[in-house]
């Protein structure tokens, strides 16, 4: 028995360039906190950035080397001094929409790993489409129209699922590998969206998707809260026995797998909590209230919110709320976040993050009405690649006259492009409005402070940047939960989180900022119907 006070939650997070761990105690205090880096620590796999491009532009990664993170890991944690027999929970989260396709009999491997021998290995021949599709992938747009016109246009398609249909949303991406891949098809007994084969990698049993994460699938009815069986039709031939059934985001799925207990020394009695999606384990690692927006700064940008009940949205999705299974979340991502700021920053500024801080901030607000919109990889919103770059009388320019206009651009671009969509979604934003960044990013003070103006509204940050798998930490104490006791989920999350440190406020936004960007956010608005005509 491990005593009250002894008591440990493990949370993780499958993002997509590293494998993160929290460890938390009773009271949710971090104890321990590693991360794997797939590029550096898994060379073997020759990712960049922890994923694949092929030459047909499809993007994976290898579901292997997620598995082997998990070994290096545990490792790891140990390693730091993790007593992992004191976690009486797990949970996690991962990337949101990538498909992983377990071969026939897999479940039997699970269930019969030998300790003495690392788990990569012994899972190896398990995975029929070894390399994983992901959320960056945009192979899939044949895919979504078949979807979209199978149960009466994009409009329906979003009434039930939440979104009109996605490239990388998990449906479109299986429908393309139904297609494509048959015989790997039809071998496949089981697929799991990477939260639940991170879940069942410890359950050592196939787990159930959750709410939350199957709300991006474009599969789910997101108020009936079952599998819709005409857009499974539209995607893939036996789908539903494929996918399993569906759980609520918080579910007790079962014990560890004693292949944990015997190799990294975990209590038999440790339970395994549904794993969701980053951005919903995101709003529980932050503890969001109604009146905040939440943006993630990750390989993704992100931005989300609360949600009491679903709204028809033609732009952005709705997913079902991991807490509250009654409640919604509204989220909209941008392909283009972070790997395009390193890019430039790489180009730019001597690959440095203090370098490209100094030029951010050497330029005015506004940036003497240059604006510039940088889309390495094709946008989910607004769907275009390509770099454009204007003056302020909104002509086209091949350059920037220097880096820190270029790197004032870039960012400004991407926080107005956000508000733009934002807007359009219905965020609303007034005097008691909050914005709290969390991700890699939001540790740089001019790119936040860039976040503060362009929304005319102050940015808190927290102490972890990883919400998302500190989020995965709380989610496996409040799943555990005696559920006759605190029936009220949401009431039973505030009394948990009362000891975790409040969001501090890390920038304000400048008084001429509302002056400069609603401005600008209208011509956003205006040359983005340009490009998108043009191209
Ligand atoms: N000081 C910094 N300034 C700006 N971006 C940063 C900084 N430090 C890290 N990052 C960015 O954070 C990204 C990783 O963020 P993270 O939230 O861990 O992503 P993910 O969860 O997708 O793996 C990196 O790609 C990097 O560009
Ligand atoms: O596609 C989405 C959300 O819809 C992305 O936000 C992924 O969930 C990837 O997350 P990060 O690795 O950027 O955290």
């Amino acid at each position: 028995m491990v005593s009250e006070e002894e008591k440990m939650y493990l949370g993780f997070d499958f993002s997509t360039q590293q494998l993160k761990a929290f460890v938390v105690d009773d009271n949710l205090r971090v104890l321990f906190e590693e991360f794997v880096e797939f590029d550096s620590a898994l060379p073997e796999f020759r990712t960049q950035k922890g994923i694949i491009q092929s030459k047909d532009k499809s993007i994976t990664s290898p579901t292997i080397m997620w598995v082997k993170a998990v070994d290096i890991l545990l490792d790891k944690l140990q390693i730091i001094g993790a007593d992992l027999g004191k976690v009486v929970a797990i949970s996690g989260s991962a990337q949101q929409h990538g498909t992983v396709y377990w071969q026939k009999g897999s479940e039997a491997v699970m269930q019969s790993l030998d300790p003495s021998s690392f788990l990569h290995t012994q899972l190896a021949s398990c995975f029929t489409v070894p390399n994983s599709p992901i959320w960056m992938d945009s192979s899939t747009t044949e895919y979504c129209r078949k979807l979209e016109s199978a149960v009466g246009g994009s409009e329906e398609l979003a009434k039930i699922t939440g979104s009109v249909a996605y490239e990388r949303f998990s449906g479109p991406q299986i429908a393309k590998i139904a297609h494509t891949k048959k015989i790997a098809y039809d071998n496949t007994e089981r697929i799991s969206l990477v939260s639940s084969f991170g879940a069942s990698l410890f359950l050592g049993k196939y787990a159930p998707i959750d709410f939350s994460d199957g709300s991006g699938m474009n599969l789910l009815d997101i108020r009936k809260k079952c599998w819709n069986s005409k857009c499974l039709e539209a995607c893939a031939p036996n789908l539903c026995g494929k996918l399993g059934k569906l759980v609520p985001s918080d579910e007790v799925l079962g014990y560890i797998n004693p292949y944990y207990v015997e190799r990294f020394a975990f209590n038999p009695n440790c339970r395994v909590v549904s794993f969701t999606g980053d951005n919903p384990a995101s709003l529980i690692g932050m503890c969001l209230k109604s009146n905040e927006i939440a943006v993630s700064l990750g390989t993704s940008d992100t931005i989300f919110m609360w949600l009491e009940d679903a709204k028809l949205l033609t732009e952005g999705h709705i997913l079902i709320n991991p807490l509250q299974p009654d409640n919604y979340m509204a989220m909209l991502c941008f392909k283009n976040g972070s790997l395009i700021r390193e890019k430039i920053r790489n180009s730019m500024a001597d690959r440095s993050w203090e370098e490209f801080s100094k030029l951010l901030e050497r330029t005015p607000r506004g940036n003497f009405g240059n604006m510039g919109l940088f889309y390495d990889e094709i946008e989910i919103i607004p769907r275009i690649s390509g770099e454009f770059r204007f003056d302020k009388m909104d002509n086209p320019v091949k350059k920037f006259s220097s880096a820190e206009t270029e790197i004032r651009a870039l960012i400004e671009g991407q926080f107005v492009a956000k508000r733009a969509h934002a807007e359009e979604l219905g965020f609303h934003i007034d005097s008691v409005s909050k914005i709290l960044a969390t991700g890699g990013a939001s540790n740089n003070k001019a790119i936040v402070q860039v976040l503060a103006d362009v929304f005319n509204t102050p940015v808190y940050t927290l102490k972890e940047a990883n919400s998302a798998s500190l989020g995965g930490a709380y989610l496996a104490k409040q799943g555990i939960r005696d559920r006759e006791k605190h029936s009220d989920p949401v009431l039973y999350f505030q009394e948990i989180t009362s000891k975790v440190s409040l969001p501090t406020l890390f920038c304000t936004p400048y008084n001429d900022s509302k002056e400069i960007y609603t401005p600008m956010v209208a011509r956003y608005k205006k040359l983005i119907k340009t490009i998108s005509n043009d191209n």
